[in-house]
């Protein structure tokens, strides 16, 4: 592992720099102060020692970047020629994509998709522990066992992106990293801020100042919808009363692409993704939760709304979202700046991708039921106040016309995929799943 896949990094990089040439010219300045008596001498000293520190930092920032001088190590070139493997492309007029939350459960299908159909992949994954991250490093495992690999590193963390951008030349960047769950925005906001608001503007500067600039696809989230009560949802309904910092988080990151697209013509497309379902999901997610403590005799937690009306979701399996994630990126247009400044107006774009027929919880529930051949213990709940929304329902016309996604999985089978993938992942044959 070279290096830099162990570094640190700063949040905030300038910060880091400004701390340390304050801390260098002061501990030195002290000491040569008692040294030398003249004022000219020491003036002479104190610009010696900016010029000895300032060539000390750009040396520094030569290396790690790696950008000249050749001063890369072994390491650094066997990583630099994975990167480049990974994102060959193997088709006519394929693309080179930077998959960013690649280990993740929409990220790693996607990424297989459009390696299968022959175009060039890389991820970037930060591995956190959101849920159990061995799943995570199982879906780096099957990627890389088809050709992609999956660089370690945070989307905030913009000296390895810049590098990634150094080694490949990205026709486009799927955008897939970020804090999701909307109940757990609750528990630990700050992480959303953080993946969803902070990390999505360092990875915007990163596409912006490369030259080609990269078309960016990007997930938004149905939940933008919040209150609203228009149905079906429609991409020009309001989607400003947010219910959960969740939400606020995806809103307000399709106000900051625009003015991304808007400034320096990169071009954008947001996907509202409804409630996405399917094998290697996401354990923190209703279906699956149900599903271990189904198996496993415990009971499960069923929300209901007001009036005891039950909850409902429009579920859309990974499958027909992966197709519309691949349609989008087919269909994104060109960015058209270049150098970080604008040539002129680029695609800004925002589509609903669900399913067009929500389902109750309780019948997600019976299905599940069904599939397990196992009854569940349920406990009816009113739903608290923590983010959730009553319902979902997508209007897809936008994404239909414009590059003919149309879902094809109902929750019946898109679950028995599920069920059928989850007791061959753990290995159930009637003891203790995890
Ligand atoms: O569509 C979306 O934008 C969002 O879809 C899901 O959010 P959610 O629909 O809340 O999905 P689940 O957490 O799986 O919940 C599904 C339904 O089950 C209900 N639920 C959840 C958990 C539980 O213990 N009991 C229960 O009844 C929820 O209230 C909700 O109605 C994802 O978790 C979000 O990341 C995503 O952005």
């Amino acid at each position: 592992m070279p290096n830099f896949e162990e570094d640190d990094f700063p949040s905030t990089p300038g910060k880091f720099k400004i701390e340390r040439s304050h801390h260098l010219h002061h501990g030195f300045g002290r000491q040569f102060s008692r040294v030398f008596s003249s004022t000219s001498t020491m003036l002479i000293w104190v610009l010696f020692l900016i010029a000895l520190t300032v060539s000390f930092l750009s040396f520094q920032t030569t290396v790690h970047t790696g950008r000249s001088y050749g001063y890369l190590s072994w390491a650094d070139r066997k990583w630099e020629r994975e990167v480049r493997v990974s994102a060959q492309i193997q088709r006519p007029h394929g693309m080179s994509v930077l998959v960013t939350g690649a280990a993740g459960f929409v990220g790693s299908h996607v990424a297989l998709a459009l390696k299968k159909r022959g175009d060039g992949v890389v991820g970037i994954d930060n591995f956190n522990d959101y849920y159990d991250p061995s799943l995570k490093q199982a879906r780096k495992a099957m990627l890389k066992r088809h050709g992609i690999m999956v660089v370690e590193g945070d989307i905030n963390d913009a000296k390895k992106l810049n590098k990634l951008f150094d080694v490949v030349v990205f026709t486009h960047v799927m955008h897939l990293a970020a804090q999701a769950g909307v109940r757990y925005a609750m528990e630990n906001p700050h992480s959303y801020v953080h993946s969803n608001i902070a990390g999505l503007v360092t990875l915007l500067e990163v596409c912006k100042s490369a030259n080609p600039q990269p078309s960016i696809v990007w997930a938004s989230s149905s939940s933008v919808y919040g209150l609203n009560d228009q149905v079906p949802f429609s991409e020009s309904d309001r989607t400003d009363q947010p219910a959960s910092l969740y939400a606020a988080t995806k809103k307000a990151g399709e106000e900051i692409t625009h003015t991304y697209n808007h400034i320096y013509g990169l071009s954008i497309t947001g996907l509202r993704f409804f409630t996405v379902y399917g094998p290697w999901g996401r354990p923190d997610m209703a279906y699956f939760s149900f599903t271990r403590n189904i198996l496993q005799g415990k009971p499960i937690t069923v929300y209901r709304g007001k009036d005891r009306v039950d909850l409902a979701r429009d579920f859309t399996y990974i499958d027909d979202i992966v197709k519309g994630c691949l349609g989008s990126l087919d269909s994104s247009g060109k960015s058209t700046g270049s150098g970080g400044r604008k040539r002129g107006p680029a695609p800004y774009r925002i589509f609903n991708l669900g399913n067009t027929s929500p389902v109750t919880v309780p019948n997600l529930v019976g299905i599940l039921e069904k599939h397990l051949k196992m009854k569940a213990k349920k406990h009816f709940v009113d739903m608290p106040g923590n983010g959730d929304v009553p319902f979902t329902h997508a209007n897809i016309s936008a994404a239909q016309n414009e590059f003919g996604y149309k879902p094809t999985t109902d929750l019946e089978t898109g679950l028995k995929k599920f069920v059928r993938w989850y007791l061959s992942y753990y290995g159930y044959h009637g003891k203790y799943v995890n």
